[in-house]
């Protein structure tokens, strides 16, 4: 898949919660080639400060309008930089990168997406695309935050999906306790989804996804790690994991270039 560099116009850049924010680009070229589950490494900076791009999910994709768009959670220097971004401005963005979401199979009755904090940004773009190819198939999200001004506003999701189950750890809204707990809650043995997409913080996935290994549920997880280059160069990005290239498996995979998504039997979740 082609990559692009290119300076992307911010068409707006606003707050969605107290820590999150939402950044709209023009981009045409990145655009083009974007697919759900991918990223962007963007310089938050044309002062080379903080020197190393950061990578983002597509939050959402628009190929006719040449527009992709960000959801960002604030944790350091180079999310604090773009915060501040106006309307009009410029960021230098190098994408689409990684492998991205594929879709579930044609005949998946019930398919779920899990999501912890700011790992809902991967997940939106996914819903859009599977219910447009999979218009048959129940959409089913749990939604899990530490506290409920985490959650963005359920006008971006709400209408991707039939059910919207929502946890917090501190019991402020929906369920209380993990996303995973709130999920098995809802759900009787009878009543396993035929798919599931996840992307959140590593224990999360981890509990997930011995919980779908041992349901024998076909899964998708977008996993996080810290990176450098963004491109394979670096293998800074490494995770304990598989990859089966035909001439024996790997020891690690690379964020980067192998995922971000991954098949859960691809990680040593135990060494994670
Ligand atoms: C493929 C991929 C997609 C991502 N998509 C999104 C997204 O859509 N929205 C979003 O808010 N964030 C996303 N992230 C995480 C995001 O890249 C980091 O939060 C960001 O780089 C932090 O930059 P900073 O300069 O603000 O923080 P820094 O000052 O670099 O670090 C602040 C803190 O955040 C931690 N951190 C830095 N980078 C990462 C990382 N990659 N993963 C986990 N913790 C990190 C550091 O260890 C430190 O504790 C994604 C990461 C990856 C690898
Ligand atoms: S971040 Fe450099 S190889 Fe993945």
């Amino acid at each position: 898949m082609k990559k692009h560099m290119e300076d992307a116009i911010i068409l707006e850049n606003v707050r969605l919660n107290p820590t999150t924010c939402r950044m709209i680009l023009q981009a045409p070229a990145v655009a083009r080639e974007a697919r759900p589950g991918q990223f962007v490494m963007v310089r938050v900076d044309s002062s080379f400060d903080p020197f190393l791009r950061r990578p983002f999910s597509f939050f959402r994709i628009d190929r006719n309008e040449g527009i992709i768009e960000l959801v960002y959670r604030i944790v350091g220097k180079g999310t604090k930089i773009m915060s501040t971004k106006q309307k009009g401005e410029t960021v230098n963005i190098v994408g689409p990168m990684g492998n991205g979401f594929r879709p579930p199979p044609e005949d998946a009755a019930s398919v779920w997406f899990v999501a912890g904090g700011i790992g809902m940004a991967a997940l939106v773009a996914c819903m859009e695309d599977i219910r447009l190819r999979r218009p048959r198939s129940r959409r089913v999200l749990f939604y899990g935050a530490k506290t409920h001004s985490e959650f963005i506003p359920k006008i971006y999701f709400s209408s991707l999906c039939h059910e919207v189950h929502y946890s917090t750890d501190d019991g402020s809204a929906g369920f209380c306790g993990t996303v995973l707990d709130c999920m098995k809650s809802v759900t009787g043995a009878n009543s396993l989804p035929s798919y599931l997409y996840a992307c959140g913080p590593p224990s999360m996935l981890k509990h997930t996804a011995n919980w779908v290994i041992e349901n024998k549920i076909p899964a998708q997880f977008c996993l996080e790690s810290v990176m450098g280059c963004g491109m394979g160069a670096c293998l800074g990005c490494a995770l304990p994991g598989q990859v089966d290239y035909g001439h024996g498996k790997t020891r690690f995979v690379h964020v980067c270039f192998e995922g971000p998504v991954f098949y859960p039997e691809q990680i040593r979740w135990e060494e994670l």
